[in-house]
């Protein structure tokens, strides 16, 4: 039977033909949340219109995703050069210790190639929206009532009027700043900033320690920049798994990176500094204070303190569409808003801000208003991962969660003790499984090792298909391979 809920019924004689009954979709928003929704309500034959104002793939492709993950491609290599004396690996000059020091980047060379993927990967998204027949309007959506979304130009005003039966937002979020820091693109920058940067910052300095700050400072350690990284809690990447954040700030403190916890940034200015390399006697440099009057000097300061949501201006209110008291979209778990008709999606939303959850949260849309069958967002099967050395990766329930009184058992295996890691000379890293007692179905896991991001996949797996530790253990793993350790910490009685 139709859902009564949806924005339309379903229409099984819907062609995709231009004219006739096919449903007008509008989407503010050309990021992950955005263009996915376009793809696939235009595979149901909607007519689709797309509105972005500054580029296809969103901040996603355009600034977060893409280039930060090909920065930690390049920081990767200098972290493997870095630990490779162990396996025996000499300098062919003097036969001394590798070390990444003796190795340098061309940064300019580097964020060239980083843009470069970025605009790629636009292009490729563009070319699939309109071989599907999305119609992409560059400009700036407002949303008039819930059947109309003007398009505007650069000087505010309205230059089309787009008429619509399902409206999606997906606007996004920015960079929060600092009232008394904010970024200038030169010295104090936020993460959208950093690839315009030609050489490398000798001293960057990172304010904030969730998951932007902790991947740039890991990243930037391995390129060879002195490192301070300002947290205002006691431990990296508050929130996490704290056993995870505590090899990472292990790791973080053995490669030299200076860990300032419990400090809260108050301001950022840039200062000159005596260089004493006879030039004229200065260089730029910054000065992060902190709440408590102490401070901090770099070259550098990389503001990395969150992000809000791109909702002011977008006529949410007049429209009816309720927001949350941080300026995020209220949905449920199929991206309504509170407006009939009127879906959201992604980081504007403040739902688990991932690219891939954007998407899933774009497709769910679609698939709800245009009367298709669909299941809600399952929080719990969210795969992330921390793209640090070593990398984090985490599904579902976690030991915090069982902390905060959920029923489980926690079964942990360090890295240690997989063959594949000793012959790697890995030695930091474990593998969590977090079991519900009695039935023994897996609820959760984390995962600390070098592509953690790849090796978290069984355990979502498991997750999602509510199989046992028995079942997951039950499969072979190859070997020698560090998989090998998630069979392994799924054989083990728990708390061993
Ligand atoms: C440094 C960094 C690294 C990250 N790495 C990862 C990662 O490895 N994996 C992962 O899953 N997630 C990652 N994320 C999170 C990910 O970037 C976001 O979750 C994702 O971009 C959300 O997609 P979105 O579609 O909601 O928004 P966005 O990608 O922000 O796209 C929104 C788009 O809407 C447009 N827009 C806004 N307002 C309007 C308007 N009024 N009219 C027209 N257009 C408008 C914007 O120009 C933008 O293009 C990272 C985030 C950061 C900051
Ligand atoms: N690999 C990935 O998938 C990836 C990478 C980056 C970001 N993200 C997504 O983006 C979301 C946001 O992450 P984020 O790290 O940008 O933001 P965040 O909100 O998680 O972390 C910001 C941190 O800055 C701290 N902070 C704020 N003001 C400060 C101040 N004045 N001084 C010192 N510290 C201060 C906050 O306490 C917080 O710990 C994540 O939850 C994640 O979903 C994902």
């Amino acid at each position: 039977m139709a859902d009564p809920s949806t924005a339309l019924p379903p229409d099984p004689d819907r062609t995709g033909a231009d004219g006739g009954s096919a449903p007008r979709v509008v989407i503010i928003g050309g990021g992950p949340g955005g263009y996915e929704a376009a793809l696939t309500a235009a595979r149901t034959g909607a007519r689709v219109t797309l509105v972005e104002e500054r580029g296809i793939g969103g901040a996603a492709v355009l600034t977060d995703v893409v280039p930060s993950k090909s920065l930690v491609a390049t920081a990767d290599v200098l972290d493997l050069v870095g630990a490779s004396a162990r396996l025996g690996i000499r300098d062919a000059e003097d036969a001394g210790e590798p070390v990444a020091g003796s190795l340098t980047v061309d940064l300019a060379r580097v964020n060239e190639r980083l843009r470069g993927l970025a605009r790629a990967q636009s292009e490729d998204i563009a070319a699939s929206l309109a071989a599907a027949g999305v119609v992409v309007r560059p400009g700036r959506g407002r949303l008039e009532d819930a059947e109309h979304v003007a398009v505007l130009a650069e000087g505010g005003e309205a230059v089309e009027m787009l008429p619509a039966d399902v409206v999606l937002l997906a606007v996004g979020a920015r960079p929060r700043e600092l009232p008394e820091g904010r970024p200038d693109g030169e010295r104090i920058l936020s993460w959208t900033q950093l690839y315009d940067l030609d050489e490398l910052p000798s001293h960057l300095i990172v304010v904030g320690s969730g998951v932007t700050g902790a991947e740039f400072a890991s990243a930037y350690r391995a390129l060879g920049s002195e490192v301070t990284l300002v947290s205002s809690r006691d431990q990296v990447l508050p929130g996490g798994d704290e056993d995870a954040a505590a090899v990472l700030e292990e790791a973080f403190t053995r490669r030299g990176v200076t860990l300032c916890s419990r400090s809260r940034a108050a301001s950022a200015r840039r200062e000159r500094v005596a260089d004493g390399d006879g030039g004229d006697g200065s260089a730029e440099g910054v000065v992060v204070t902190l709440e408590d009057g102490r401070e901090i000097r770099g070259s550098h300061v990389l503001m990395a303190l969150g992000a809000v949501p791109a909702t002011a201006g977008l006529g949410l209110e007049e429209a009816g569409v309720r927001l949350r008291p941080s300026g995020h979209i209220d949905t449920d778990r199929v991206s309504r808003t509170s407006v009939r008709g009127v879906y959201a999606a992604g980081d504007c939303t403040g739902v688990h801000p991932l690219a891939s959850v954007a998407a899933m949260q774009g497709r769910i849309a679609m698939h709800h208003a245009l009367g298709e069958a669909v299941g809600p967002l399952i929080h719990q099967q969210v795969s992330s991962a921390v793209f640090t050395s070593p990398e984090i990766a985490m599904v579902g329930l976690g030991a915090r969660e069982l902390v905060d009184g959920a029923d489980g058992e926690v079964h942990v295996l360090p890295l240690a003790t997989n063959p594949r890691a000793k012959m790697q000379g890995l030695t930091d890293g474990f593998v969590k499984l977090v079991v519900r007692p009695g039935s023994g179905t897996v609820m959760g896991g984390v995962v600390v090792a070098p592509r953690a991001s790849e090796l978290i996949h069984p355990i979502t797996l498991a997750v999602a298909q509510r199989m046992t530790a028995e079942e997951l253990a039950s499969a072979f793993t190859v070997y020698p391979s560090l998989t090998g350790s998630i069979a392994e910490a799924a054989r083990r009685p728990a708390g061993e």
